[in-house]
């Protein structure tokens, strides 16, 4: 993959203006099988937007099988992974993220959750992540039902049927990152590793993205006061965003959370992701059942195509949800 030397330069000099802290702030960690998993997740999602999830009942060996697809799928010569279509947004991308100039040290394929065309020639790939995808959607739903619980609204399906939906506009994503050797090498830095973006910050727009990556380190948050912190990476766990339609929902009350991918300098990182979005057609507004007596929507209203396709057009650290709140009356 060959990334202009500009381009480099210009994330060097970004990071260094934007370092990460090692400050002792542990990631939250929510054990499903532990019966105050809901409290820890209420907890997690109000103060960071983040957590990292233990005991999850995905199976190690459908987890294997997809990142030992996903390996060989990138390890194909160019011409045979643009096969899969160029990402439109869906297919296989490089470098360019998004159609509006961003750019990372990272190579992708993008799929939706439902029958994608483009690993129509990719048989047994198209088969472990099926098998992938269901156990990560069952874990998704289960935990969207404990959020419910955890917040004390009814029914508690009211979240995670969004995603039941035949019509659930959920997306997937594989991320590669090879290695990057280090264009000028940056002292102290914090996270030991490149200095240069795999992934530039953003938020998600969906309602929760479910995560799990290689055991290579780059994943890092941004916390509520600016500072960013490093995920140590877990191949055997998975780490959940809260993202802006969950923020919506929350009405403010869960903040989707800032992320980024900074690049290793040895070791490749391989990174898989569902999306968790509604249907299309989908009001997103607060939970009538969280709002108490005669509070405000901090949001106006918005059907889920309406912010997809506002968010398909901002750049990815832009704020996009700034377009969707109301104005506060003084
Ligand atoms: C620059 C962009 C890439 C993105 C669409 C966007 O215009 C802004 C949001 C980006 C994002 C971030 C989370 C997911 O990786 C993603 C698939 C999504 O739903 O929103 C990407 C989009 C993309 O890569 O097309
Ligand atoms: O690759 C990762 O670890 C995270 C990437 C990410 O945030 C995204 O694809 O939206
Ligand atoms: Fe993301």
């Amino acid at each position: 993959m060959v990334v202009s030397k500009p381009a480099i330069e210009q994330f060097s000099s970004y990071l260094k203006n934007n370092k990460p802290t090692t400050l002792f702030t542990q990631i939250p960690l929510v054990d499903l099988s532990k019966p105050d998993s809901k409290h820890q997740i209420i907890k997690a999602c109000e103060e960071f937007g983040f957590f990292k999830v233990i005991n999850h009942g995905v199976p190690m060996e459908s987890i294997s099988m997809l990142e030992s697809e996903a390996t060989k799928f990138f390890s194909l010569p160019l011409c045979e992974k643009q096969k899969t279509g160029q990402p439109q947004p869906y297919g296989y991308g490089h470098k360019r993220i998004g159609i509006h100039g961003d750019v990372g040290w990272v190579e992708y394929l993008l799929l939706t959750t439902n029958q994608d065309p483009s690993l129509h020639s990719f048989q047994t790939f198209r088969v472990a992540l099926n098998n992938y995808m269901k156990s990560v959607k069952k874990m998704a739903c289960e935990i969207l039902e404990m959020m419910a619980d955890g917040l004390k609204i009814q029914p508690r399906n009211v979240l995670s049927k969004l995603l039941m939906d035949e019509e659930s506009d959920s997306v997937f994503r594989v991320n590669h990152y090879p290695p990057c050797p280090n264009v000028q090498p940056l002292s102290g830095n914090g996270n030991g590793n490149g200095d240069v973006i795999g992934f530039g910050e953003h938020t998600d727009p969906q309602i929760i993205s479910v995560l799990r990556s290689n055991n290579t380190s780059g994943l890092q948050i941004s916390l509520r006061e600016g500072s960013w912190i490093s995920v140590p990476p877990d191949q055997t766990s998975f780490f959940i965003n809260v993202g802006d339609s969950l923020q919506v929902m929350t009405n403010g009350r869960f903040k989707s959370v800032k992320h980024r991918v900074v690049t290793n300098s040895v070791k490749s990182r391989l990174s898989m992701i569902y999306f968790c979005g509604p249907p299309l057609s989908e009001k997103i507004a607060p939970l009538p059942s969280l709002m108490r007596g005669d509070q405000q929507s901090l949001y106006k209203e918005f059907t889920w195509f309406e912010y997809k396709k506002s968010a398909y057009n901002s750049r990815l650290a832009d704020n996009r949800l700034i377009h969707f709140e109301k104005i506060a009356a003084s």
